[in-house]
């Protein structure tokens, strides 16, 4: 081992060793030195050759889900054989797929060919997480032709919805979300994706302290008007945190206050244990203009990185257009792309944005300017340890 890779790994032992394990806000950064020691420690030959050892494991773990694997094994320990048995696929092809999901960490063995699950394949075996690893698997046809797209369009930035990756790779002149609409059992995969929460720790309601925010300032709310929007908001998954936090406030919710918007093909399909009798479901397309007028809070979770910066300065104008000036607020639920370090999820996201909807991820700034061009200002900012963050707006 290198003295480089030595002196590497104390000075973050250095660093970890100052960190407070018991608060949950040091959590990331432990994690993430705990990882710089690891990487320090191996040899550049393995942390290379791990690159391309990459390849095999996403498509084996996708081959395990469809076999129904990570829900067989949440049920408890199963030999290969018992595998084979109850899937139908051949013995010796299970302990070929089960080796690399175990040379990744994602079950455990508990001898020559007996199998454990892990907390993370327990994860793996939710349904909408399995759903999500169906869809995402689905999206490699487009980040795998990434180096030669990008080479035939001499390196430009990908931007814009229906003429990209995507369509290259899909062979089709629909954008992502047409796509999805025509392709019902994608649609859903999507839309059950979405339901898993997609930040760490508490509920970002509850870390943010939503229900201060939207009462704040002494405001008079009227609960007989709206009073939360959220737009794009899939089966009404983050309404529901935003409904648990108000109720917990000493606000008592009106009826028909908690609006959720979204596509016909999403809003026709929210689950029947998903729906809830005091939301109003609007279908709605944000390339309209915004029908419910004068909410306290017009909000938009991970939807305006689906979008270039044309098309995301279309929809918040539309938006901004319902606003009672002084009043109404935008809360925009997305990273904030950190000017360094930013982690493998944020730089995950905005590849695929940019593989599947030729849009982004954003820094501060680039949210400070996209803002501007629709006629807002930020009035606060707040991230989460892992960058995801709660953006308020309001008229300028
Ligand atoms: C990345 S998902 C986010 C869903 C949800 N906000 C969440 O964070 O779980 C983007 C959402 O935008 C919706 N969407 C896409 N195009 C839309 C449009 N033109 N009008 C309204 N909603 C749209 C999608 O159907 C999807 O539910």
């Amino acid at each position: 081992m290198s003295d480089h890779a030595v002196s590497t790994a104390k000075t973050a032992l250095a660093q970890l060793s100052s960190l407070d394990a018991s608060d949950a806000s040091s959590h990331h950064e432990i994690v993430r030195q705990c990882q710089s020691i690891v990487d320090a420690l191996q040899s550049p030959l393995l942390v290379a050759g791990n690159l391309i050892s990459s390849i095999t494991m996403y498509p084996s773990l996708v081959a395990l889900e469809n076999l129904g694997v990570f829900q067989k094994l949440a049920q408890g320990p199963l030999t290969a054989a018992q595998i084979a048995q109850q899937t139908g696929a051949d013995h010796d092809l299970v302990v070929r797929l089960m080796r690399v999901a175990v040379a990744w960490g994602y079950i455990a063995e508990t001898g020559p060919e007996s199998y454990i699950g892990t907390p993370a394949s327990n994860v793996l075996a939710h349904p909408s997480f399995a759903a999500g690893l169906r869809y995402c698997h689905l999206l490699c046809t487009s980040t795998h032709n990434l180096p030669k797209f990008l080479k035939e369009t001499n390196y430009a930035n990908p931007s814009g919805h229906n003429d990209g990756l995507f369509q290259y790779s899909f062979q089709t002149k629909l954008g992502n979300f047409e796509w999805n609409t025509a392709h019902p059992e994608h649609e859903r995969d999507f839309d059950m994706f979405m339901t898993i929460p997609r930040t760490s720790g508490a509920p970002w309601p509850t870390h943010f302290n939503a229900a201060k925010l939207i009462f704040e300032d002494g405001v008079t709310i009227d609960n007989t008007a709206p009073l939360y929007v959220d737009i794009g908001g899939g089966y009404g998954q983050d309404l529901a945190h935003v409904k648990k936090d108000l109720e917990a406030s000493p606000y008592t919710l009106g009826k028909g206050q908690l609006v959720v918007e979204d596509r016909p093909a999403v809003i026709d399909d929210v689950p029947a244990e998903m729906r809830d009798e005091n939301f109003t479901y609007v279908k709605h397309d944000f390339f309209n203009a915004q029908p419910v007028k004068g909410a306290r809070v017009y909000s938009f979770k991970t939807v305006l990185h689906n979008w270039a910066d044309d098309q995301a300065v279309e929809i918040l104008k539309n938006t901004a257009q319902s606003f009672t000036p002084g009043y109404s607020k935008l809360w925009i639920l997305e990273r904030v792309v950190p000017e360094t370090g930013a982690d493998k999820v944020t730089a995950w996201q905005d590849m695929i944005m940019m593989a599947t909807l030729g849009a982004l991820e954003r820094t501060r700034e680039q949210w400070a300017q996209l803002l501007a061009k629709a006629g807002l200002k930020i009035v606060s900012l707040q991230t989460m340890p892992d960058h995801f963050g709660l953006i308020e707006a309001m008229l300028e």
